[in-house]
């Protein structure tokens, strides 16, 4: 069904849906446009209305291959809608997800891709601060890079920054996609440039790996793992790409390579890269323990109820999005925590590793079997106790002949449904 959108677009069907709202194909004076409308409760507040204006003539004079082009962004009773490029092809998530993880030269090709349109961004004094799977969008129509690699083009600029007005990120919050986030955002720092470059080198890993290098687990753990850990080596990793991963995913952000800088010694590796095949990468991570107590006291999320559990999956472990309207779980909003929390995190971290000298994910399991293990002998021992205890009491109990009503006792009470059937 047709939709008026101002007096100049007309949008005709969903293409797909986001945490801000969703995306429609339409039809513009000069032909066929995608139109990103936002979700209600953003469309209804004033303080983003008014930052929306605002922004529209930085994002709509962003004119670059590698970037989603905004050609407008319109006000019009209680719609909000940004009209873009017409995109045709899919999502990086959608490749990924449907690939597991690409050759290197085509990670490459495509990062390379991005990080030219964050230097562009960069240059105008625009952070994109949500750089992840979802936000590249790999365009069939346009002529293939090395190796056959779409072109990539980056989308949803300077939305996190609209969305995340001072009224709706207290300065004690965190919005974001957590597998993403520059540890300088989990400290409370002002958002610059080089949180782009951390984001992007944390998709070229997931790109190579198929899990990004801090994800997993519970939200907290994520967050702590960004301030605390180092990202863990991968065997078969090209050097030229490991050295590039490791200078961008730097705990400080000035040590991180520029976005220019970045594409170009991206570019200078990808004919050494021809040919190479996909990392042979270990079976994904489980992630299934319980939060450690300081975990716990800061895995306060936003997004409601049920959301604390920790989650199963390789890479991108979201939390689902505030609204309805979202069929993706991308962003969370968390407390931040405190230095003191941080300082914490990172003593139980250097414990643990000096404890037990292996990567995160791999120590988790560990100690998930011991604590199995002190479960299993625990239990153990309390049945013998309470066998023990029953016989006793039985034995003193009952006249000489009466054995068999004992035998026919439970040491334990077991819940109804695991009693055998009479
Ligand atoms: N300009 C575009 N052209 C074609 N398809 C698009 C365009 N922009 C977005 N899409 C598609 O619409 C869907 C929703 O995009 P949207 O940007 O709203 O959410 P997202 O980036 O996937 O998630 P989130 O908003 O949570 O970051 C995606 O599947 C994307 O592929």
């Amino acid at each position: 069904m047709a939709r008026k959108i101002g007096s100049r677009y007309t949008v005709h069907q969903v293409i797909g849906r986001g945490s801000a709202g969703t995306v429609w194909l339409g039809e513009g004076p000069d032909g066929p446009v995608a139109v990103k409308l936002l979700r209600e409760d953003l469309a209804s507040d004033q303080v983003l209305v008014g930052r929306f204006v605002q922004e529209r003539s930085a994002l709509t004079g962003l004119d670059h291959p590698n970037v989603v082009g905004v050609h407008d962004m319109v006000v019009d009773g209680s719609d909000l809608a940004l009209v873009m490029d017409l995109v045709r092809g899919s999502d990086l998530r959608t490749r990924l997800e449907r690939e597991g993880v690409l050759t290197p030269q085509a990670a490459a090709s495509v990062i390379a891709d991005v990080a030219e349109a964050l230097a562009a961004a960069h240059a105008a004094g625009i952070v994109h601060r949500d750089v992840k799977p979802e936000n590249v969008l790999l365009d069939l129509a346009a002529p293939p890079g090395p190796g056959g690699a779409p072109r990539a083009r980056l989308t949803d600029f300077g939305i996190a920054r609209l969305v995340d007005a001072p009224r709706r990120t207290r300065a004690t919050r965190i919005i974001g996609t957590p597998d993403y986030l520059a540890p300088e955002i989990i400290e409370g720092l002002e958002p610059r440039a080089a949180v782009d470059i951390y984001a992007l080198a944390t998709v070229l890993y997931e790109l190579l790996t198929g899990a990004t290098p801090f994800g997993g687990g519970h939200t907290g753990a994520v967050l702590r793992r960004h301030v605390t850990e180092n990202v863990p080596p991968v065997a078969g990793m090209p050097d030229g790409l490991w050295r590039i991963i490791s200078e961008c995913l730097a705990k400080a952000p000035a040590s991180r390579l520029r976005a220019a800088e970045l594409a170009v010694r991206l570019r200078e590796l990808l004919p050494e890269l021809a040919g190479l095949p996909p990392l042979a990468v270990p079976a994904p991570r489980a992630a299934e323990e319980p939060l450690t107590p300081a975990e716990a006291v800061y895995a306060e999320v936003d997004a409601g109820p049920g959301t604390h559990r920790r989650r199963r999956g390789p890479a991108v472990p979201l939390v689902p999005a505030p609204s309805p309207d979202s069929t993706r779980d991308t962003h969370t909003s968390l407390r931040r925590p405190s230095a003191e929390e941080l300082a914490s995190y990172a003593a139980e971290s250097r414990a643990q590793r000096s404890a037990a000298g292996q990567p995160a994910h791999r120590r988790s399991r560990a100690a998930r079997i011991r604590r199995r293990r002190t479960l299993a002998v625990l239990v153990a021992v309390l049945l013998l106790l309470a066998g023990a205890a029953a016989a006793f009491s039985a034995f003193a109990a009952e006249p000489p002949g009466a054995a068999h009503a004992f035998a026919r006792t439970p040491a334990v009470a077991l819940p109804g449904h695991l009693h055998p059937p009479v």
